[in-house]
């Protein structure tokens, strides 16, 4: 970890008035995320359905759930890459669907494929992202400067960035999504594929940045673990709806109480431990308990196959 502290922040105006002239955010301080009744399909398929979701600012919310629930679709929908159709997303206050830039201004995105360019340093990646999202010219070199010191890249930032591990893009990518100074960080599966060092320093980086800057963090994952130990809130995700939402201490104490007042220990397919008597159950067994028994058959357990592939891709 390094010591230099992240100091961007976020592109606001005098009175909070934003960039494209969207008006001043709300100054009794808005959620960040805000979505109601929001709908997506994809032809027959209905990938987002009736999502209501409100996430604090300064919240690191956590959208759980297996592959195909609707988690990127989501995402995408709150980011403006998707259109909506149906419902209604506000990001601080701001109308998704007819204030895109100005949500779009708030906004770090780190999506699941690979953002960070093979061929180019990891300064360079950072700098044309510095570009794209307008940072003054005068602030540019050091703005990344402080995006690669936030992410700990900076003795590797003039070093091609495919020399680097799998931790590092993932780092770098964050750095990228940093360096506009968002005011609302949205990771896909920030940590898909990684091994559980470079995972705990992927995380122990964006909690470090939201420290310094009092960020609102919006993270999709399959890994109930991390979800647990590092997300304020959770909303565990399957088939486009929501089953459950909370933080992962009151779900985790609901199911308990639940198991305790049917006299059921466990649901069908709960790990060994949270079955011994008086166990507090983990996330996953909250998982499997609101979304039934079938996880498996359908092939959308937590941790597919699919993912790792797409993260060797990313990396190779
Ligand atoms: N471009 C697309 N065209 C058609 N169907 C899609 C498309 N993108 C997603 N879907 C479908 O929408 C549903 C939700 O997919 P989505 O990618 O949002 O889920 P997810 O929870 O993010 O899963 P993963 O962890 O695999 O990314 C799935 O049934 C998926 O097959």
């Amino acid at each position: 970890m390094t010591d230099t502290p992240f100091t961007g922040t976020p592109f606001t105006g005098p009175d909070g008035a934003q960039p494209d002239g969207a008006g001043p955010v709300d100054s009794a301080g808005p959620d960040a995320v805000s979505c109601r009744g929001l709908d997506y399909a994809f032809g027959e398929t209905k990938a987002v359905q009736d999502l209501d979701l409100s996430v604090g600012a300064g919240e690191v919310f956590g959208l759980l759930g297996p592959n195909g629930a609707g988690k990127t679709t989501a995402i995408r929908c709150i980011t403006t890459l998707l259109p909506v159709p149906a419902g209604m997303v506000r990001v601080f206050g701001h109308d998704a669907a007819k204030e895109k830039m100005a949500v779009r201004r708030l906004l770090g995105y780190v999506p699941q494929q690979l953002s960070a360019d093979a061929a180019l340093t990891g300064r360079e990646n950072v700098t044309l992202f510095a570009r794209v999202f307008d940072v003054p010219r005068r602030e540019r070199s050091e703005r990344v400067a402080q995006a690669l010191a936030a992410v700990d890249l900076t003795g590797a930032a003039d070093r091609m960035a495919k020399t680097y591990s799998g931790g590092m893009i993932r780092r770098l990518e964050l750095a990228q999504a940093l360096v506009s100074a968002p005011r609302l960080l949205m990771l896909d599966e920030p940590t898909i594929g990684l091994d559980p060092i470079a995972r705990t320093s992927v995380w122990e980086h964006i909690n470090a940045v939201r420290q310094a800057t009092g960020m609102t963090v919006l993270v999709t994952t399959h890994y109930m673990d991390e979800a647990d130990q590092y997300c304020d809130r959770v909303a565990l995700m399957h088939h486009g709806r929501i089953h459950a939402l909370g933080t992962p201490g009151e779900l985790r104490a609901e199911l308990r109480e639940r198991r305790a007042a049917s006299g059921t220990p466990a649901a069908s397919g709960a790990s060994r431990a949270s079955v011994e008597k008086g166990a507090l159950p983990t996330l996953e067994d909250v998982f499997r308990d609101v979304a039934g028994s079938g996880l498996d058959e359908e092939g959308g357990d937590f941790r597919d196959v699919r993912s790792t592939r797409r993260t060797a891709s990313r990396v190779g």
